[in-house]
């Protein structure tokens, strides 16, 4: 794996052109297939190919942290934890260490919460650069009225939103509704505005790789800005084959239209080493770009805990316990 340099692990701001989707193209989406075999193959093989290590493996940890989407999304949330959650996006690691690995000034990508939560992350991350995202539409099921799920979407972008993450309606993919699907994601990228969107698939209720492949497509004909894998509540959440369909889905449309969709694998991501696969798996497959918080975001509520006590590790020699690095 070629090393990432101190310069590329600061916060760039990139900007690219947003997706503006393309008519549906059912011919196209019926000849999308998966080789469910040779996908999961591949994606076995990743972790023992891939390692960095030292000064590496911390540059590539820096990099993660710049990349994730610092999320809480729990019934029992509250304006306290929110604020707790924002502070650590601002600092998301002790400041001495920041200093001595020579990034003093690094942040989360966003801090992700529900709708009820957005106004109180906006003022607490006022004056940084670190975007709110919020997850509207009726999440994590996407079953309430269509017209709330857009207005919802409203509302977050009102409060103060800059990222909106939907969630799909699986039916429309399990019944191969495709009409129905762009045509949902296209309203709800519409009431989005500027705000970016991302498609949740929730891909764990999919059923097949082969309806994973082809609902990241249409949500990208549709105008997704970003395609992610799941809310984190579903039974199976983020893994590296769906990964590896996905962000194969985003390299084909990029190849067809030009245009660059961005990838948010997300739930269950808790480990510092199973981030930097993910990492790996993005530059080998579509390449830098996508390793910027433009184009790549984990989401995840206690990865960064990780991240931090293996750093700290690298600096010091020694692992301090979990429960010294709680996120909200
Ligand atoms: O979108 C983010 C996920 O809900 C976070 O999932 P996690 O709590 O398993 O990291």
């Amino acid at each position: 794996m070629q090393t990432l340099t101190t310069e590329a692990t600061q916060l760039p701001t990139l900007t690219h052109t947003r997706n503006p989707g393309m008519a549906l193209d059912l011919d196209w989406v019926a000849g999308v297939q998966a080789n469910t075999s040779a996908i999961e193959r591949r994606a076995g093989t990743i972790g023992g190919r891939r390692s960095v290590k030292k000064d590496f493996q911390a540059a590539w940890l820096l990099k993660a942290i710049s990349l994730i989407d610092l999320t809480t999304l729990s019934g029992d949330d509250t304006e306290g934890r929110v604020k707790r959650l924002c502070a650590k996006a601002r600092q998301p690691v002790a400041p001495w260490m920041l200093e001595k690995l020579g990034l003093p000034g690094l942040t989360t990508g966003a801090v992700c919460v529900y709708h009820e939560m957005v106004a109180t992350a906006v003022r607490a991350v006022e004056g940084s650069n670190i975007p709110v995202a919020a997850v509207s539409t009726g999440f994590p099921a996407g079953l309430s009225p269509f017209r709330l799920r857009i207005a919802e979407i409203g509302e977050s972008v009102r409060a103060g939103a800059q990222e909106i993450d939907i969630v799909i309606s699986r039916r429309h993919v399990l019944t191969g509704n495709w009409q129905a699907l762009y045509d949902e994601m296209r309203e709800m990228r519409a009431a989005c505005g500027d705000a970016h969107v991302k498609a949740i698939l929730a891909t764990g209720e999919l059923a097949t790789l082969r309806n994973v492949a082809r609902a990241s497509l249409v949500c990208m004909m549709a105008g997704a800005d970003f395609i992610k894998t799941s809310t984190g509540k579903e039974g199976v959440n983020a893994t590296l084959p769906v990964t590896l369909t996905m962000i194969r889905a985003i390299r084909d449309y990029q190849d067809r239209t030009g245009i660059k969709v961005g990838y948010k694998p997300a739930g269950g991501i808790s480990k510092a080493k199973d981030a930097l696969l993910y990492m790996a798996l993005m530059k080998d497959e579509l390449g830098h770009p996508w390793l910027q918080p433009d184009l790549f975001r984990f989401g995840a509520s206690s990865l960064l805990g990780d991240i931090e006590r293996q750093l700290e590790h690298h600096l010091t020699g020694h692992y301090s316990a979990a429960n010294r690095h709680a996120m909200g």
